[in-house]
């Protein structure tokens, strides 16, 4: 297989407002993407349109060779898609493990090795020790890396993170930063990967397709992103990208 997904011509619009217009590109399995681009550009709307949870107006989504345009967001998940949210959605009033094993349910898997791998997937996102923790009560830090191992815990392909670190702080972030690095090593993983924290968005990105008004302005390294006309006109045009180390 030589492309995990492959994007044609996808488009949402809302009313008047063309959210996705006729974006197209591809994703090679275990490459680590970023998808750039400042407010509103349409980034959550493409995941959106990859997961399910809306339909688009226009276009298709094939990933691992099969169409997934008009699927349920359940059965995308069991393909081999997840997510994590720009806001952390825990299941509050449960616990670590609880909010993980939830994750697991995604698979058809017999029940047996459930808290085992739920378990594993804990330690692998340093939070070994706080299986037992309330949700609500854990760091911002903690709830990330939380959400990303209830996102491995459905067994993915693809992982699709938005923004994880929103509201984060320095070290919070680097440390972040260093176990997306880890997991995507580990596991082979491909990751989409939105985030305005552009420093080390830059770092963990191998490659960048950037956004304006839904359009697909550009499709690079990051080293050539940074210096591409449209990239740096849609910014300058209207939030500055915050290119400093949180
Ligand atoms: N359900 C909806 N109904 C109407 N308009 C919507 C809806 N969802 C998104 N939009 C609009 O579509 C455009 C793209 O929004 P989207 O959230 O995809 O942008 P984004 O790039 O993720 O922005 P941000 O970085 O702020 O999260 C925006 O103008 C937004 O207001």
């Amino acid at each position: 297989m030589s492309n995990i997904l492959e994007v044609e011509h996808l488009t949402k619009r809302f009313g008047g407002l063309t959210a996705v217009s006729d974006v197209s590109f591809t994703v090679r399995p275990g490459e680590i993407v970023g998808i750039l681009g400042p407010n509103g550009a349409g980034k959550t709307t493409l995941y959106n349109l990859l997961t399910g949870f809306i339909p688009p107006d226009e276009g298709r989504v094939s990933f691992m060779g099969r169409e997934i345009r008009g699927l349920a967001p359940h059965r995308i998940v069991r393909l081999g898609i997840s997510r994590t949210f720009q806001l952390c959605r825990p299941f509050v009033g449960m616990s670590v493990l609880e909010n993980v094993k939830v994750g697991s349910l995604a698979q058809p898997s017999p029940p047996q090795g459930r808290e085992a791998r739920a378990r594993e997937l804990i330690a692998q996102v340093g939070l070994a020790g706080k299986e037992d923790m309330a949700v609500e009560v854990m760091s911002y830090g903690d709830q990330r890396r939380l959400e990303i191992a209830r996102a491995l815990a459905t067994g993915p392909k693809l992982l699709l993170l938005d923004e994880p670190f929103a509201g984060l702080g320095a070290g919070e972030i680097a440390d972040l930063s260093a176990l997306i690095t880890r997991i995507h090593a580990e596991t082979g993983l491909t990751v989409l990967l939105i985030e305005h924290k552009l420093h080390e968005f830059m770092k963990l990105v191998e490659r960048v397709i950037a956004l304006d008004f839904g359009e697909m302005i550009a499709d690079d390294v990051p080293d050539r992103i940074v210096a591409h006309p449209r990239v740096i006109e849609a910014y300058i045009g209207g939030n500055a990208p915050d290119t400093e180390a949180a």
